[in-house]
């Protein structure tokens, strides 16, 4: 692995930095639509026992925002816990962004009271801030609500439409709130994700969520991903962080073939009127949890169109853990 992180204990926590592959993880249900709670034990033990640096727990990939804010703790809670039961050293990251500032709080001390590594809060997408100044007195808010917690501002400008320049939000955001730790960028402005990553030294730690883009990002210094597929090909993340800064030609190419699999994956997925359905029946797929069906309104597969998938991820070259 070429990217180390630590588990801090309590003084440490906020120095540690944030490096490496975070998968963006999925929640499982139950068929009655619960959360399916020892779903998610076996599923921190697979990303433990696959050395992953962390994950990045009720994001977009979680339906966080289809979960009620009780779910979403007990969601954290079971993660935590699962972490110590297997003395994993995942540095769970909790992403606690709502539509309601008042709710984002509650998430936020809540993560930081079971001992999560890291918060991360997306702008709201109804009521927006319409200036960055609004932004950050937001996150502001929130930041404040878990004051000995690591913070990381998820930029995701498809889905919130607040679109406002990542390395503005970072210098003017730690200006307000020592807590801020970084950003999730999940946008395609590489001239941003350039200036972010280089600012002030490099003091920041910017979390690349698009993984069309993981090898642009390690070109231009990235050192960290958040991704969906990383539940699936880890390997191809790590080919990435490895080779992609290689001087050998060989092993650039290396890095080049794993970033075409990763489109070509996403060829597939995108098939899927969303991406979580997909990935669930992957998931059961590549290590038998059943991680049941996605939450409406979002469309589930049929058991056809997952059968038809998993051949195509076949004939890539996917294979099965099982
Ligand atoms: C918005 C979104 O789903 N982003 C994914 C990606 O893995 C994403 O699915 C992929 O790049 C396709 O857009 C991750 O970066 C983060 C994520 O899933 C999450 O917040 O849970």
């Amino acid at each position: 692995m070429l990217f180390t992180t630590q588990q801090p204990d309590q003084n440490q926590k906020m120095t540690t930095r944030f490096t490496g592959l975070y998968p963006a993880t999925l929640t499982p249900f139950n068929k009655d639509g619960s959360i399916n709670l020892e779903g998610i034990d076996k599923y921190a033990k697979h990303f433990i026992d696959g050395g992953m640096d962390g994950v990045f727990v009720n994001g977009t990939s979680g339906e966080s925002m289809s979960l009620s804010i009780n779910e979403r703790k007990k969601v954290i809670e079971e993660w935590v816990a699962a972490n110590k039961k297997y003395n994993g050293k995942l540095q769970i990251i909790a992403h606690i962004g709502a539509q309601s500032v008042e709710d984002s709080k509650e998430l936020a001390k809540h993560a930081e009271s079971v001992g999560a590594a890291g918060i991360s809060a997306m702008a709201p997408a109804f009521f927006k801030p319409k200036s960055l100044e609004q932004l950050i007195e937001y996150l502001n808010e929130i930041a404040k609500a878990a004051s000995n917690t690591p913070f990381f501002y998820y930029h995701f400008p498809g889905i919130t439409g607040v679109d406002f320049p990542v390395h503005k939000v970072l210098s003017e955001g730690a200006k307000k709130f020592s807590t801020m730790r970084g950003a999730k960028f999940t946008g395609y402005d590489m001239r941003d994700l350039n200036k972010s990553i280089s600012l002030e030294g490099g003091r920041f730690d910017l979390l690349n969520g698009f993984e069309f883009l993981w090898l642009p990002a390690v070109s231009i210094g990235g050192v960290g991903a958040v991704g969906l597929s990383a539940n699936l090909c880890p390997e191809l993340f790590r080919d990435i962080e490895k080779y992609g800064q290689d001087k050998d030609a060989k092993g650039l190419a290396k890095a080049q073939e794993a970033q075409r699999k990763i489109i070509q994956l996403f060829d597939i997925i995108e098939k899927q009127e969303n991406y979580m359905s997909p990935f669930k029946h992957i998931m059961k797929w590549l290590i038998g949890i059943d991680f049941g069906p996605v939450r409406t309104p979002l469309k589930n597969m049929t058991d056809s169109e997952a059968e038809e998938m998993i051949k195509q991820l076949e004939a890539l070259g996917f294979k099965t853990n099982q």
